[in-house]
């Protein structure tokens, strides 16, 4: 079965409170390349709750932040032709620019589906596009500019 891009990282780059595999405390978000696009699926505890029965903003954020680093190390990845379908990967992004737009309230009690799309790569600067929805309605786009690391 597809590994998430997250569970590939290395084990030393794996602590991420949003995303880390090796953080129990945290979000532990999974991201999948699919075609030329990621996903992730997160349905938030009812403890982030902005206005009642909305989701609280800074989550929403946190979320694009660590779809937008996975994405741009799965999007890195396919460019310099190194598989997914291993153990691990040699590649790991932080960010350092992330625009969000709230569009529209992010509602309680939904699945909150994630996608990501590659802007452009430019040497370790990679930029990906990003919307966020609940039942099929774009609630909030964001943009991230991800670094990826050197080795
Ligand atoms: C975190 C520290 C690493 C330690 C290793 C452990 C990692 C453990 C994994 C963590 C995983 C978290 C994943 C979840 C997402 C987050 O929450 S990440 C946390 C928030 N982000 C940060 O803390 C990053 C803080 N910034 C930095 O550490 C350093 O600035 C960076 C991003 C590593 C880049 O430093 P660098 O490798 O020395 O590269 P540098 O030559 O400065 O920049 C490379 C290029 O990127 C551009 N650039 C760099 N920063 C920016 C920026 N903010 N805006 C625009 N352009 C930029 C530069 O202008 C340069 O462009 P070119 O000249 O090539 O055209």
């Amino acid at each position: 079965m597809k590994k998430p891009i997250q569970d590939l990282y290395p084990e030393n780059l794996a602590h991420c409170y949003g995303c880390g595999k090796n953080n129990t405390q945290g979000h532990q978000l999974k991201t999948y390349l699919e075609g030329e696009e990621t996903i992730s699926r997160f349905t938030p505890d009812l403890k982030y709750t902005a206005i009642p029965g909305s989701v609280y903003g800074g989550l929403i954020a946190s979320l694009l932040d660590c779809h937008g680093t996975a994405s741009a190390a799965a999007f890195a990845c396919v460019a310099e032709g190194i598989s997914l379908e291993q153990a691990q990967i040699p590649v790991r992004c932080v960010t350092g620019n992330l625009n969000v737009n709230f569009k529209a309230m992010t509602p309680q009690g939904k699945e909150l589906v994630i996608m990501g799309k590659l802007k452009h790569i430019e040497g370790r600067k990679i930029t990906v596009e990003m919307t966020l929805s609940a039942d099929n309605v774009v609630c909030a786009t964001g943009e991230i500019l991800a670094i990826k690391l050197r080795e």
